[in-house]
């Protein structure tokens, strides 16, 4: 289960790709927001952090204006890898070498043929393991250490 969240400066870009989650098949649940109203983007990123750390969903995807302020707060969640994509290049090596479970994008930043693209990449892309499996585990350590002081 996938789920998808924005604030206001992703809102567009959600609605596009909630359509392409759609007409993909993808199980997926919206957790807001739900218009162009401002609202406050961690509020957000936890709804959907929340979940991909609890083990309520297994891939999550946040978009704000720049993808900055969700990216500082999902990756305050253990367990979560969330990556901020900027192109085709970076939205592949988030699942290929990260094993990114958060996609985040820049609502103010991409086109929504560009959103669109860069999300069907990350679904359709296969971790590689391996020497990335190590370093995500150095990360996972890391999590341990700094949230045991
Ligand atoms: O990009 C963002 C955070 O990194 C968010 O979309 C914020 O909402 C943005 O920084 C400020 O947007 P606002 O519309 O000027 O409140």
């Amino acid at each position: 289960m996938l789920v998808i969240g924005s604030d206001h400066g992703g809102y567009e870009l959600k609605t596009a790709i909630i359509e392409l989650l759609k007409e993909r098949g993808v199980e997926f649940a919206d957790l807001g927001t739900d218009g162009g109203d401002s609202v406050d983007y961690p509020d957000f990123a936890e709804k959907v952090a929340g979940a991909v750390s609890t083990g309520e969903a297994d891939l999550g995807i946040l978009i704000c204006g720049t993808g900055i302020g969700m990216s500082i707060s999902a990756n305050k969640f253990a367990g979560v890898r969330a990556a901020l994509v900027h192109d085709e290049f970076t939205a592949q090596m988030a699942r290929e070498h990260n094993n990114a479970n958060i996609l985040v994008m820049g609502g103010r930043v991409l086109s929504l043929e560009q959103g669109k693209k860069f999300v069907e990449i990350w679904l359709d892309t296969q971790f590689e393991g391996g020497r990335h499996q190590n370093r995500l585990d150095k990360i996972t350590a890391i999590e341990k250490r700094v949230n045991s002081i």
